[in-house]
């Protein structure tokens, strides 16, 4: 079993580094390699996703990824900019289908941006497109008529990518409370209008699952409003992108959300796949020991799941997390005044 270890920039190697000794300590006899990626690896090799990167990812089981971001590289070309490196993996490993759970940890409800007894009811699951949508459509500046600057980027989504990720949201509904949300503007949005149509006809695959569809601006209310309502909640990699970010507030800090990325491609242990926070560099905090790797450590307890079939393993990490938060060794993040490291110690004190 082998993981690349592709750590980034900002936060991500200091978060990452408490993941991979989480791993280490459980001496499960996995192989890790790291690769430079994101800024550090545009200005060691000029590139943010370097040959050397994608074949170390490609040649093994999992990738534990921790973040790109670094503001020095802001003003370069887009595709030379560190965030290229992610979408690049992404897209050349075909990682289609973004799991990003969310659920309060006992204990933590009061840290919820939420009344407690709100927050207390989140268990939800987010399935977010992330091959397609405007992230990946022509782009540009160009003249308008009038002489003006003007950028553009091109929406839009085919049937069989709304339809593959319709079917990994569905299964997941089967697998938890069987009721799917999908959020989309299909009343302004043509790209919208054909995720509603092939999200429907999906749906006659699945007849014991309660297919819902809200607007997107609803479902950002919603969200706040009554969080617990929601189960499986599946949508386009823009919205689907925001609205993590805005249900890992829900949940009370966004140091706590895990995410794993897949397609279909199976190795000899699971399903290939790619695991990261789902935040980004931070680099307001980077370099400060501040930064809260729950969500990394989370994050690697997904790909000892999804991707090795070590799901016992898995449990022993998401239960010591859960016992160091239940104990009140919080980042500041969280209200705390834990750093990083002492939180990675207070981890593996519970394995
Ligand atoms: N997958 C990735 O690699 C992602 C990369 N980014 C990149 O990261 C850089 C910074 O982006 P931002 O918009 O500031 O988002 P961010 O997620 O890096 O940070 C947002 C806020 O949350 C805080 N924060 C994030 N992670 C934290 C943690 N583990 N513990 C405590 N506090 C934490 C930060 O200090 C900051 O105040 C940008 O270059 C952006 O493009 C952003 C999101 C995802
Ligand atoms: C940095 C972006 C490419 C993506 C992002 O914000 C995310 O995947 O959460
Ligand atoms: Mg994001």
């Amino acid at each position: 079993m082998k993981i690349a270890v592709l750590p980034g920039d900002g936060i991500g190697p200091e978060v990452t580094r408490e993941a991979v000794r989480v791993i280490e300590a459980l001496d499960l006899g996995i192989a890790m390699d790291e690769a430079l990626v994101g800024g550090c690896a545009y200005k060691a090799k000029g590139h943010p996703l370097p040959a050397e990167t994608l074949d170390l990812a490609r040649a093994s089981d999992a990738i534990l990824f921790g973040a790109v971001g670094d503001p020095d590289c802001d003003a370069l070309e887009r595709h030379l900019r560190p965030e290229q490196a992610i979408l690049g993996l992404r897209k050349e490993l075909t990682l289609f289908a973004n799991l990003r759970p969310a659920k309060v940890f006992a204990g933590l409800e009061s840290h919820s941006a939420l009344r407690p007894e709100v927050a207390g009811a989140i268990d939800l699951l987010i399935v977010r497109e992330l091959n397609g949508d405007v992230y990946f459509g022509e782009k540009g500046f160009r003249q308008n008529a009038k002489g003006e600057r003007e950028g553009y980027d091109i929406m839009s989504y085919s049937e069989s990518e709304v339809r593959r990720i319709a079917h990994v949201a569905f299964r997941a509904a089967m697998g938890r409370g069987k009721r799917l949300c999908s959020v989309d503007k299909a009343n302004v949005l043509e790209t919208s209008q054909l995720w509603r149509d092939v999200i429907v006809e999906v749906a006659k695959d699945y007849p014991q699952v309660e297919l819902e569809h809200m607007y997107v601006d609803n479902a950002a209310m919603q969200l706040v409003r009554a969080p617990g309502k929601f189960d499986v909640v599946v949508t386009g990699n823009l919205f689907g992108d925001i609205l993590s970010d805005q249900a890992s507030m829900c949940v009370g800090s966004i140091g706590l959300l895990a995410s794993a990325s897949l397609g279909e491609r199976q190795t000899a242990h699971g399903t290939f796949g790619l695991y990261e926070p789902i935040h980004g560099s931070a680099p307001d905090i980077a370099g400060k020991g501040l930064a809260n790797p729950m969500a990394t450590i989370l994050s690697a307890a997904m790909l000892l799941r999804h991707s090795l079939g070590l799901a016992q393993a898995a449990d022993r990490i998401e239960a010591a997390v859960a016992a160091v938060l239940a104990d009140g060794v919080l980042g500041g993040d969280l209200g705390g005044t834990a750093g990083t490291a002492e939180i990675g110690d207070a981890v593996l004190a519970k394995l």
